[in-house]
């Protein structure tokens, strides 16, 4: 069954998009029409859609295999300008499974309005394969690994306290607490350029995140914890471990025969990860079976509080916050960082603006100061537009769709190629430079940006579940840092190496300069 697409015509800079759609129109293989859908409009087949020729078995697998292959399998983004530019707007791969790449926005769009009522993703298949044959720690693969109806029942329940605006801002004190006392620390050690930044800042939010999700401290910047065997730094290892090898043991299915290095890997980090989950569960039960506890504000106390929600499933999520947070956070911060210390411009405003709102270095970030702090918001934007988390978002159809009058099948990965599609001139004005007045309406710079070009979150029910939180954060880590600092960029230009998400691919190298007032 094939559904009309039905998208909205709202975009003014379509007229621009001509040009680009004559060019992938001479990609397009045969014409000939090989369905009709329940509109009676022709359809063209998925097989003719462009892209590299595909083998028996393997695919489109040798191209990731090195000396042979042109793919990166650690590039994604370069490898989407390579398919860009060879076949256009629509690209058709298959690394083991069927994989549609989809570029123009307005189809970006099209995707996820024909999405399913539970809208999938094929990702964390080992995580998941892991998780459902251990069934007295786990009842799910948990939120990132699950689909259908299972997903369904735990992001509903997950979601009140995540998303809602109210809950959100009651963790605002407690994070501009540790974002000052990371401010302090910068200044007494002395952070200098030689050090890579990210790994500092992979403390800051596991920091943060153990507080606003456990109400946990884990001291990450205590001496004694610098040591690769502390609590703090096994934690950010095991959240890595878990992430790094996502997207490879999703690409390969020899962990379901025998434990690959990679697959034993994953489970040593989930191990670890469950152990440390557990300690604090128990404790914090106990905790709130002995006292009222009135003064935590903890998700996991909101958990607890949830007759729906078992300790299984709350394991389950907790593991699921440890691997989502820390690394997401730490690099998306480490891009705005990057921006802003290269655009003394940029950092000049921000600055501006943070006076005002921060009149003194130490005047306390509230909502209501965050809510105004629209230029430090729209730097952020900006630079998830150029370096978001993820190249792209996945969707594994659970029914068939049409695109560009092809029709794809249920069954078909389908990757939204956001990064690469924010940076190309069809589809925004000048879209190397940063300029976070783009998104500033009264700006002479504001543009109308096409909704679906930048989807740093990802889209409708299946989107970050904790969107908020985690603009919220980075919000307060930027506003403390660059009203107390100067900052400088040491490094060479930054580009990514993507291991699931958007790693930094060189150190993240930043000067300190302290401001008198
Ligand atoms: C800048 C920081 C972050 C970015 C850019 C980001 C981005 C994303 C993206 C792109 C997705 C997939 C969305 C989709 O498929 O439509 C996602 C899902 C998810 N994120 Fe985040 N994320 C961030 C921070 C966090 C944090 C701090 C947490 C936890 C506290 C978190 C927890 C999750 C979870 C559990 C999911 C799976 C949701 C589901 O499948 O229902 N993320 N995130």
């Amino acid at each position: 069954m094939f559904v009309r697409l039905t998208v909205k015509n709202n975009i003014p800079y379509r007229a621009r998009k001509c040009v680009y759609r004559r060019a992938s129109e001479n990609f397009v293989g045969s014409e000939h029409a090989s369905k009709v859908n329940e509109q009676g409009d022709n359809l063209m087949n998925f097989e003719d859609i462009p892209g590299p020729r595909s083998y028996p078995i393997i695919g489109t697998l040798h191209k990731y295999l090195p000396l042979i292959g042109d793919y990166d399998a650690e590039a994604l983004d370069k490898n989407a300008i390579l398919n860009w530019r060879r076949y256009g707007s629509l690209v058709r791969e298959k690394p083991i499974v069927n994989l549609v790449h989809v570029y123009d926005p307005d189809d970006i769009e099209a995707v996820f309005r024909q999405d399913h009522r539970y809208p999938a993703r094929r990702s964390h298949t080992a995580m998941n394969y892991y998780r459902t044959n251990k069934p007295n720690v786990y009842n799910t693969g948990g939120l990132l690994a699950t689909n259908g109806p299972d997903w369904w029942r735990l992001r509903s329940i997950f979601q009140k306290n995540f998303t809602s605006p109210q809950s959100v801002k009651t963790h605002v004190s407690d994070t501009d607490n540790i974002a000052k006392e990371f401010v302090e620390w910068i200044k007494r050690d002395k952070v200098s350029s030689k050090n890579d930044f990210l790994t500092f800042l992979n403390r800051l939010n596991l920091e943060i995140i153990g507080v606003v999700a456990f109400n946990e401290r884990f001291n990450s910047f205590a001496l004694s914890e610098q040591d690769p065997e502390s609590r703090s730094s096994k934690t950010i290892a095991a959240a890595f471990g878990s992430n790094s090898g996502v997207m490879k043991l999703d690409k390969g299915f020899l962990w379901k025969m025998f434990s690959t290095p990679l697959y034993k890997k994953l489970v040593n980090s989930q191990i670890y990860l469950e152990k440390i989950s557990t300690d604090i569960l128990i404790r914090k039960i106990n905790l709130f079976e002995s006292d009222d506890s009135k003064n935590d504000k903890s998700l996991l106390k909101t958990f607890l509080q949830q007759p729906q929600l078992d300790h299984k499933d709350i394991m389950g999520m907790m593991v699921d916050i440890l691997m989502a947070a820390i690394d997401t956070t730490a690099y998306t911060t480490s891009f705005v960082l990057y921006h802003i210390a290269r655009n003394k411009r940029c950092q000049d405003e921000m600055f501006e603006e943070l006076h005002t709102l921060l009149p003194k270095k130490d005047d306390e970030i509230t909502a209501d100061v965050l809510s105004k702090a629209s230029y430090v918001r729209s730097s952020i934007k900006e630079s998830l537009r150029l370096n978001p988390v993820s190249i792209g978002i996945g969707r594994w159809l659970q029914k068939d769709i049409v695109l560009k009058g092809y029709s794809i099948p249920k069954g078909t990965v389908i990757v939204t190629q956001n990064m690469t599609s924010s940076r190309l001139p069809q589809f925004i004005r000048d879209p190397l430079t940063f300029k976070p007045e783009r998104w500033m309406r009264g700006s002479p710079q504001y543009e109308t940006i096409h909704p679906f070009l930048s989807l740093p979150f990802g889209h409708g029910p299946r989107s970050c579940i904790a969107r908020r939180l985690a603009e919220q954060n980075i919000c307060i880590i930027l506003m403390r840092l660059i009203r107390e600092f100067e900052i400088q960029w040491a490094g060479e230009e930054l580009g990514v190496k993507t291991l699931l998400i958007n790693k930094p691919n060189k150190p993240v190298s930043l000067t300190f300069i302290p401001r008198s007032s």
